[in-house]
């Protein structure tokens, strides 16, 4: 039996809101980290994946629930763990070196050995000779290389990354990835454990032994996968691309509730994913050029698409019930189909039947514009609503795509410079 290095127990964070009260971000998390482990976790964005990892480092504390390691509860900063972060986060007037070192900082070491290890830290992450360069010398990978020396050099029994790799071009990415596996495979680390949170289906299971995935509002794990594959692990192989399937079917799974029209106000609204009219049509388009059935985690690669940036897209597509999401695959429905073939006037009529459908704030927006003598309606009015739901910032994210969605639809106008959104005559007329 392994031993648990860290175990965290029914983990709860909210943060209090303006508008919105205590949300739940994390809930009812619990895991056990043990020996040998790398870890990634994966979930939406804005899920709260940095939020999990910075109570796993004592950065941020939870609203309830513990963090033990060792069996112990910490309480600060924990002691058994080094960070690496997206951003890098080195500071500029200090060497690679004094980078480096700083991660001794702490440590009740002499100022020799403090040297001899962070040289040695250096040599292995492959950037002896540039000891004494500043950080704006280095590229992007040499950067990050820091980033994780500066983790490594305190000899953490646990590594935490989070998103390491996003921020470097894709051949630096790889190959600093292979560097890292090769020191962690060939237990060149005295590393116990790695965790790593990563947008990046492939990344995961290329590199860790178990995948954490994540649900959004709150984050609880949906799913916890072994992945049993001996490294070096080919990005080709049945295995592999069925588990990155699996993966993706299963962070691209949703229900789509039917909700009582009435009861919206009172309703949480569910959030609406940021893609323009245009671009949906677009990829439904795209998707019945394909054919049947398309890999999604392969149509993403070959649009050179991040997860990210993909999920939206087909999540939007889902909400309106013009595609399906069956194991890592994508489908069109009967609709979506029609939708691909019809006209640009009857795809309006089959949008704005979906949206009625399916977007009930839509249809609430609408009531209230027809409601008005004069048919219109400040933005504001709307934007005080979603807030309620969203806070300011998002409110004005949910408005503006809805805008362009009814827009599209032919369902409501949108005056841009008096910020009014109305109903055109003739359309107020037919709803009479
Ligand atoms: N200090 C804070 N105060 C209020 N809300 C916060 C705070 N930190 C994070 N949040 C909120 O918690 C949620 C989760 O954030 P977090 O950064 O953990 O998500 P994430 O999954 O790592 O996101 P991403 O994939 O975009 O990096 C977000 O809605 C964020 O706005």
């Amino acid at each position: 039996m392994k031993k648990t290095l860290m175990e965290l127990t029914d983990i709860r964070k909210g943060y209090d809101l303006p508008n919105k009260g205590n949300v739940t971000i994390l809930d009812d998390i619990n895991l056990k980290i043990k020996e040998g482990e790398f870890i990634s976790i994966l979930g939406p964005s804005g899920s709260g994946k940095s939020t999990l990892l910075r109570i796993i480092a004592g950065l941020v504390s939870p609203s309830q629930g513990a963090v033990l390691y060792n069996g112990e509860q910490i309480v600060g900063t924990n002691p058994g763990v080094g960070m690496v972060f997206q951003s890098f986060a080195l500071f500029p007037w200090l060497t690679v070196l004094e980078n480096v070192k700083l991660g001794l900082e702490n440590k009740p070491l002499r100022e020799a050995e403090k040297m001899r290890k962070a040289l040695a830290v250096i040599d292995m992450i492959g950037l002896d000779g540039f000891e004494s360069a500043y950080p704006k010398e280095l590229s992007g990978g040499m950067r990050q290389r820091v980033g994780i020396g500066r983790a490594l050099v305190m000899e953490p029994d646990i590594l935490l990354m989070d998103e390491p790799f996003s921020a470097l071009d894709v051949l630096t990415a790889e190959n600093l990835k292979r560097d890292l596996l090769e020191l962690w495979t060939e237990k060149k680390i005295p590393t116990k454990s790695i965790i790593m949170v990563t947008h990046s289906i492939e990344e995961a299971v290329y590199m860790s032994d178990r995948a954490i995935v994540l649900s959004r509002d709150p984050a609880r794990v949906i799913t916890d996968i072994k992945i049993t594959m001996p490294h070096w692990r080919d990005k080709q192989h049945p295995q592999f691309t069925s588990l990155v399937d699996r993966i993706y079917s299963i962070l691209t799974k949703r229900e789509v509730p039917s909700v009582d029209v009435a009861e919206v106000s009172k309703k949480k609204l569910e959030k609406i994913q940021e893609v323009p009219a245009g671009a949906l049509t677009g990829f439904i388009e795209l998707v019945e050029d394909l054919g049947e059935k398309v890999d999604l985690y392969k149509l993403a690669d070959q649009l050179s698409l991040d997860l990210d940036d993909f999920l939206p897209i087909v999540e939007a597509a889902q909400l309106l019930g013009f595609a399906t999401i069956l194991q890592g695959d994508i489908d069109l429905t009967v609709l979506g189909h029609q939708f691909a073939e019809a006209s640009v006037l009857e795809r309006k009529i089959l949008f704005k039947e979906q949206l009625t459908k399916n977007v009930p704030i839509m249809e609430k927006i609408v009531w209230v514009l027809h409601s008005k003598s004069n048919h219109k309606m400040e933005r504001e009015f709307f934007i005080e609503i979603l807030e309620k739901h969203f806070g300011p910032e998002e409110a004005e994210h949910q408005l503006d795509i809805l805008i362009d969605w009814g827009r599209y639809a032919e369902l409501i106008s949108y005056d841009e410079k008096a910020e009014v959104l109305y109903l055109e005559n003739e359309i107020a007329a037919t709803m009479e």
